[in-house]
Order: C-alpha cells, then structure tokens, then sequence
C-alpha cells in the first residue's frame, strides 16, 4: 500500500516563492556534500546495509516461486526440502529486518551528526555578524534559517538519501528478478512502469501545491495570534476585541478550507494508487494466467510476478514524494550558504596591537568622526570629543541626535566613515574586538537576561568567576537584599525577560555584571528611563558607586541623571552644540536650559526631531 503523504515542512511555501538557478542549486549541493564527506564510511556502510536488507526481502518470494514450481505442483513430496525453504525464508526476514534496523539507525545518527555541525556553524557564524546585518534581517526569518532550513536538510539526508538508494535499488532488484523469471511477463510490466509514474508525479504535484496552500495559511494564523498576543494592552484598551476575533475567525475557516482540501486530495490519491495495484495484478494475473494455461510459465513464476508487481508501487510513489523535500532541501541549502558567505565587515586589523587590561586607563578621543548607517545619510557630523579617564560624561539630546550611535561607534558596532576614535591613544580598529568588548561596560535601558540563574546571569556563565564574588558585587550595587528575599535567592532561574523582577532589579543586575567583569569604560543607554523615581534613586545609587574609577557615558532623557556629571555634552541633529556642567549650561541660557526647563515641566519643549 502506498504511504501516507507525510509532509511537515512549512519551509515548502516559501520554496514555491523563491526561484534558484541550476548554478545556485548546484553550489548549494556542493557545500552539502563537503558536510557529508567526512561521513563517507558510514554512507557506505549504509549503502551496504540497504542492499543485504532489500536483497533479502526481495528474495523471499523467488523462495516461494522455488517451493511451489520444484516442490509443490510437480508432486514432489519433499518435506525436508520444504521445511529448508521455510526456514531460509524465515531467516531472510530476520536479516532483513536486521539490516533495515542497523541502516536507519547509522544514516538518522549521520544525518543527525551533520546538521548538529552545520546548526553550530551556522550560530558561531551569526554571532560574528556586525549590527548592520541585524538591522536589516529579521530575527524572525534568522530563526527559520536556523530552525527549519536546517532541519530540512536533515530530511535530506533521512528521507531523500535514503529513498533515493533503497527505492532505486528496490526498483533495479525488481526489474532484474522479474526479467530473470520471464522476460515476455517482465516486457508487459514494464508498460505498466511509465503509467504509474506518470500518475503519481501529477498527483504529487498536485498534493503538494494543497499542502503549500494549507501551510501559507497557518503560518498567516499563526503570525495573526502572535501578533495579537504581543498586542492585546492595545486590543483591549482600544476595543479591538469583536474585530481582531472576526479577522480570526476568517483566517481560521481558511485554514480550515485549505487543510480539507489537502486531506481529500492525500486520501484520492491514496485510493487511486491503490485501485492502479489493483488493476495492474488483474492486468498480470490475465496475461500470466494464460500463459501458465499454454504453459509457457510456471505457476511459481505467476506467483513471484504478482507479489513484484505489488512491491512495484511504493518504490515509485516514494521517490515521487521525495522529489518535494528535495526541492525545499535546494532552497533552504541555498539560503543557508548566503547566510554563510555573508563575510561581517567590522574585522580585527592583521596585526592587532596588545592592550594590557591592567594598564587601560580609559581615556577616549573622537577625532573629528563622521557617521551614517548609509552613505548618503549622515547621524553625525565632524563629532570631536576628548575625555578623560575617569570622567563622567552626561549626553543629552532630542529624540535621534546621535547619543546611542555614539556609543554604537565606541564599541565598534558600527564602523565610521571618517576620521578615529581612541582608546588611551590606540585607534579601536587596532584593539581585537573581544577585547575592546571587554574594556567597556554596556548597561542599556532593557538589559538583556539570559535563561539561567542570577548568579550565572552577573557572571555571564564564566565560571572561572566564583559565586562569592557575585554576591561580593551584588552587595557593592545594593542588589543583595532583593535577591535574597526572593525564594531560591542567588539561584533563581530568570528567562529572557527577567521574568520576576522588575525593571530596576533587572537594571541592578546589569550593574552587579560591571562590577564582576571590571570594565574600564561604562556606557550607560538609557538605563534608568523605566524606572520609578523610588527605583531610579536605588539605581542611582549604585551608578554612583560602579562609576568611582571608570569613565563613564552616561545618556539620559531624564535630565536629573546626569546632573551630577563632570561635564554634559549637549547634542543636535549629529554635532556637540553645547558643553559643560550643569550650572555652566544654565547659565548659557541655550539649548541644554531650554531642555532643562522643559524637563521641570517649565517653557516651550525644545525636543524637535534630531
Ligand atoms: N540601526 C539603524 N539603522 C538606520 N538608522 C538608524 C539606526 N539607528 C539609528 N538610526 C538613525 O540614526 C539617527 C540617530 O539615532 P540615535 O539612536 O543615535 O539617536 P539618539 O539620540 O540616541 O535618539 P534616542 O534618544 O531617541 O535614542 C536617527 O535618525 C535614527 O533614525
């Protein structure tokens, strides 16, 4: 009987948007096998494998045909002989069963083997990528590369590998053995062979477009419920409810439709294929039957040629359904390898200079940068800007001024499109990036949480840093008190979010990571724009202390956090307008006391755009 048609990829809809030439599907393919290559032994233990296993189905009923034609029907009453065929019988099921076992298990765990290296190289390779290349791929289509592109290549190797040697040997073996029996008999069968293939190619063709159909429309619902779980403050609060649940319930009947239509076309054709076996036995036992009557065979023969003609079947629908996953292998092999040749364009200089981390004092100089993310579109402007080790610097702008894009540059996010920036004198192209990294301590608005303890969050899973020395830093930023009150304390698991403590917790953690790590420079984003003022002072506080020693960037839309630095540089559509203390500002009267005032809820705001 024909398989059931098992497709589970939703990568197939995006195959039948996406066009590859020959050249690109013959690179893709290239790169596969040089993964393969180094599994050659075990392909070809498997190959062997499959052979022994379909050779010893395949010879059961030739076995069959030997019992009846030399034993059976010419009246011989040859017991010992019969109860060999029985038992040579039995034995070719067990070693075939044996072969199959021992061939699925190799080629799942060598297939398995491959995609496993290629998963890890793939995310070793994303972690390389500058900025730029998150900005303009979506998180959500790199999750796919790495979750299912990869997986269809598994298939690859599973599914379609597997197939193409156990089908296509099956086939050969058949054809062979059924022009060893008769060649006049295996002459008919072989009209039936182009009719059966033509069949199952159209019906193939036609099942996978329903199949695509019903996977575009559930991952359309999907995005709809993601979408509106991510949204439902707004949903609510807007009384969107009645029409996000009509949008829904539309969306829902599709898929519904869709899923319909594929399951009756699966079971048509199922039916059909079924009714075609059917229709090719009676076609063989016609022809052969009335050759055995001329006795022209024997009815062994007849016997062997329907159970082949049978076996016929599956060999070829498989391979026809094969023929999809092959296809969606080409297109998510060819995606994946563009992702793999995409080269990051912020690389360590040939011969980085060596930077003492004991020694690094923390002055930086902007030397007259200037910086767009496109060429054409300059963020900032001929930005000079001189620091010392040690200072605390407050940046304050209007909404897209170039604060964060400042500190994007310093930590070598992005690249400037002139003039330098130095790090006590070294230009930052010379310092490897990993080291660069740790010279500066990022605290950002949102600090990310990895899934993991607290203790491996401060520590960020260096375990040559000891636990004591967490809680040492815990205590230092004036986080200790919280963590212990919570249940499991130091080992309470956090998630991404942080779920469980809120944002100044959240933000008190990040500080505790400074203290742990010694960085030498702290930029600090935004990080206490989500606090409430009872918080913010908490954090303030803790600032207060990780800053002793460090230079520290601090950018703030709340004017109060930054009062108390050394010196404000006061920003505008890309360039310093002004700079000093905060009374100094003040008493300029200009752009930063216009801010300043508007802060206190006083004048006109001074927030235009850049
Ligand atoms: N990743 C990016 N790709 C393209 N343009 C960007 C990117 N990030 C920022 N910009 C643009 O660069 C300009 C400066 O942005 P930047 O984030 O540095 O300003 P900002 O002063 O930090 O603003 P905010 O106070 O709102 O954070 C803005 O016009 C912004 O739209």
């Amino acid at each position: 009987m024909p398989k059931e048609n098992n497709f589970t990829k939703p990568e197939d809809e995006i195959s039948s948007k996406y066009n590859i030439s020959p050249e690109q599907r013959r690179a893709a393919f290239k790169a596969m096998l040089a993964y393969a290559r180094p599994h050659r032994t075990k392909f070809l233990s498997i190959f062997l494998c499959t052979f022994l296993a379909i050779a010893a189905d395949l010879l059961q009923p030739y076995l069959v045909k030997i019992a009846i034609d030399d034993n059976l029907s010419v009246g011989k009453n040859d017991f010992r002989m019969l109860l060999i065929i029985c038992g040579v019988y039995l034995a070719l099921s067990v070693i075939g069963l044996s072969f199959t076992y021992l061939q699925n298990n190799l080629l799942q765990f060598t297939g398995q083997s491959i995609i496993t290296r290629i998963r890890k190289e793939l995310f070793e390779h994303l972690t390389k990528l500058p900025m730029s290349f998150f900005d303009r791929f979506q998180s959500g289509s790199l999750v796919t590369h790495v979750s299912s592109d990869t997986e269809t290549i598994n298939q690859f190797f599973t599914q379609v590998f597997l197939s193409m040697i156990r089908d296509g040997m099956t086939l050969i073996f058949i054809i062979v053995l059924m022009f060893h029996l008769d060649p006049t008999l295996a002459g008919y069968s072989m009209v039936l062979l182009p009719i059966i293939a033509g069949i199952a190619i159209a019906f193939r063709s036609y099942i996978s477009k329903t199949y695509q159909l019903s996977r575009t429309r559930l991952s359309r619902l999907i995005a709809f419920i993601a979408e509106n779980l991510a949204g439902m403050n707004l949903i609510q609060a807007f009384h969107q409810e009645e029409e996000q649940t009509k949008q829904f319930t539309d969306r829902n009947k599709q898929y519904f439709m869709a899923n319909l239509r594929e399951i009756r076309s699966n079971v048509l054709f199922n039916r059909s294929y079924d009714i075609l076996g059917n229709v090719s036995v009676a076609f063989i036992v016609w022809i052969g039957g009335l050759a055995v009557f001329n006795k022209s065979i024997e009815f062994g023969v007849l016997y062997a040629f329907i159970t082949y003609i049978r076996q016929f079947f599956n060999p070829i629908n498989n391979i026809t359904q094969q023929w999809n996953t092959l296809q969606s292998t080409t297109v998510s092999m060819d995606r994946l390898w563009r992702l793999f040749s995409i080269t990051p364009d912020i690389q360590d200089a040939a011969k980085p200079k060596a930077v003492d981390m004991a020694a690094v004092k923390g002055r930086i100089d902007y030397n007259h940068i200037r910086f767009g993310y496109s060429e054409e579109n300059p963020v900032i402007h001929d930005l000079d800007l001189h620091i010392r080790p040690g200072e605390m610097i407050g940046i304050v702008g209007s909404t897209g001024a170039g604060k964060s894009s400042l500190m994007s540059l310093l930590c070598r996010f992005y690249e400037v499109q002139s003039g330098s920036i130095l790090i006590d004198g070294t230009d930052i192209r010379d310092i490897p990036q990993e080291t660069l990294h740790r010279m500066i301590g990022l605290v950002q608005q949102e600090p990310y949480l990895f899934s993991g303890s607290i203790v491996d969050n401060v520590r960020l899973f260096d375990t040559r840093i000891s636990r004591e020395a967490v809680i040492e830093a815990c205590r230092f930023v004036g986080a200790d008190a919280l963590i212990t009150r919570l249940k499991d304390g130091y080992d309470t698991l956090l998630s991404e979010r942080g779920s469980g403590l809120s944002a100044g917790e959240r933000q008190l953690i990040s500080f505790a990571r400074i203290v742990v790590f010694e960085p030498k420079i702290l930029i600090l984003d935004e990080a206490t724009a989500n606090l409430d003022s009872q918080t913010e002072q908490l954090v303030q506080s803790a600032l207060r202390v990780v800053s002793e020693g460090r230079t520290t960037l601090v950018i703030a839309h709340r004017l109060s956090t930054i009062m108390q630095a050394d010196r404000i540089i006061v920003m505008r559509h890309g360039r310093i307008v002004e700079e000093g203390t905060h009374q100094q500002l003040l008493a300029k009267e200009g752009y930063y006391e216009q801010l300043y005032r508007h802060s206190q809820g006083k004048g006109k705001p001074a927030l235009g755009a850049g």
